[in-house]
């Protein structure tokens, strides 16, 4: 067999409607049963992403078959119960060749869901990547402005999830990163810095490694071109920041599971997500964030039951620990932007940017 390991999406976008064969009313002659079948011919794969309905599936990952498939989703899978990373099994053509339609049967249990809640730019909650275990938050040092808020935002979405997040700053070209660094260094969140004409590529490359990494950021901060230097095959359409506002445009439009392989060999998946207009954070429990910090976590141990730890909570736990001495330097500092964190829970959301897409 001749090995089709996908290392371009060459044809990733050109499926037309027409490709696909279907056959006229498929259904007509098929008993009703009410069992569901049970698919033990199904086989495994990884989606990569979804558009209109269709998911874009690798099947055979990392053997000599290797190859894409697309699929449709099962009738009796809900609406919406397939999103970018999911592991699924498919049934069906799932040869990958051109015309060829596979059928998703099963999704995986997830390891991680990141989402977002309904916002007031936003009516719907939203799933937006499964089985994560790695954020890159992608921030620009300038054009557009940082949006500090937000970057918090993200990152308690990820430790909310249980995923670690990283940051890489963008732009230093045009503007040293020392400001947002010290934003988030505290928290212990791993710092990148990137400029476009000199990319960190070897050690971001090693540093996706082994993972499933979720990017983020909003419109116009690099994202599509750290990817295509990520990912020479990629070919993220880039966008142009508007030279009066700062602002980019919304460029991409639906998330897109990518691999990086680092100079060893070794590979890791990036997910490139659209640019968010906001980040919903109705769904978040405090006590989950706290897990990302598991030396504050096991002070809040002592904390009231129902405490919320916020600035001011009444015998919060973790401000007799800043009194009495057991938090100091770097752990005070933690506390410090963990509580700031939190204020960015509370507070409502930034207005959301104009988008050129939904
Ligand atoms: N000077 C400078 N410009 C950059 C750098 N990185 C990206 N740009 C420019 O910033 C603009 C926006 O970059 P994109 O990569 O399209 O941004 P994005 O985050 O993908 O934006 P969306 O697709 O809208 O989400 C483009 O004109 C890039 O050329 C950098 O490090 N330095
Ligand atoms: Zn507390």
């Amino acid at each position: 067999m001749t090995s089709r390991r996908v290392d371009a999406y060459d044809d990733y976008g050109d499926w037309d409607e027409e490709d696909v064969r279907v056959r006229p009313n498929p259904r007509a002659n098929r008993p009703r049963s009410k069992h569901r079948p049970d698919h033990a011919d199904a086989v495994p794969g990884l989606v990569l992403t979804i558009d209109r309905g269709r998911s874009t599936v690798l099947v055979g990952e990392d053997s000599d078959d290797e190859r894409i498939a697309t699929a449709t989703r099962a009738r009796e899978l809900p609406r919406g119960s397939i999103i970018t990373g999911d592991r699924v099994e498919l049934v069906g053509d799932t040869s990958g060749d051109a015309g060829t339609l596979a059928r998703i049967v099963r999704v995986a249990d997830r390891s991680t869901l990141l989402r977002r809640s309904a916002d007031d730019s936003d009516q719907v909650e939203r799933s937006i990547v499964a089985n994560a275990d790695r954020m890159l938050v992608v921030a620009a040092t300038t054009r557009p402005e940082p949006r500090p808020r937000l970057i918090d935002r993200y990152l308690v979405a990820a430790y909310d999830a249980g995923i670690e997040p990283m940051i890489v700053l963008t732009k230093t070209d045009l503007e040293p990163a020392d400001a947002m660094r010290a934003l988030v260094e505290p928290l212990g969140v791993r710092v990148f810095e990137s400029r476009s004409d000199a990319p960190p590529l070897t050690a971001l490359r090693r540093a996706l490694a082994g993972h499933v990494t979720v990017m983020v950021g909003h419109s116009g901060v690099g994202k599509s071109t750290l990817v295509n230097a990520l990912v020479p095959s990629a070919e993220r359409q880039t966008g142009h920041v508007n030279e009066v506002t700062g602002r980019g445009r919304h460029t991409s439009s639906s998330s897109l599971m990518l691999r990086v392989v680092d100079d060893d060999g070794r590979t890791g998946w990036i997910i490139d997500t659209p640019g968010v207009r906001s980040f919903g954070l109705g769904h978040v429990d405090a006590d989950h964030v706290l897990r990302g910090f598991p030396d504050l976590d096991a002070i809040a141990e002592e904390c009231p039951r129902g405490c919320t730890h916020r600035r001011g909570a009444p015998d919060c736990e973790l401000d007799a620990a800043a009194a009495d001495g057991r938090l100091t330097g770097p752990s005070l500092a933690r506390l410090e932007s963990l509580r700031r964190l939190f204020d960015s829970m509370d507070a409502a959301d930034e207005p959301g940017e104009r988008a050129a897409n939904p």
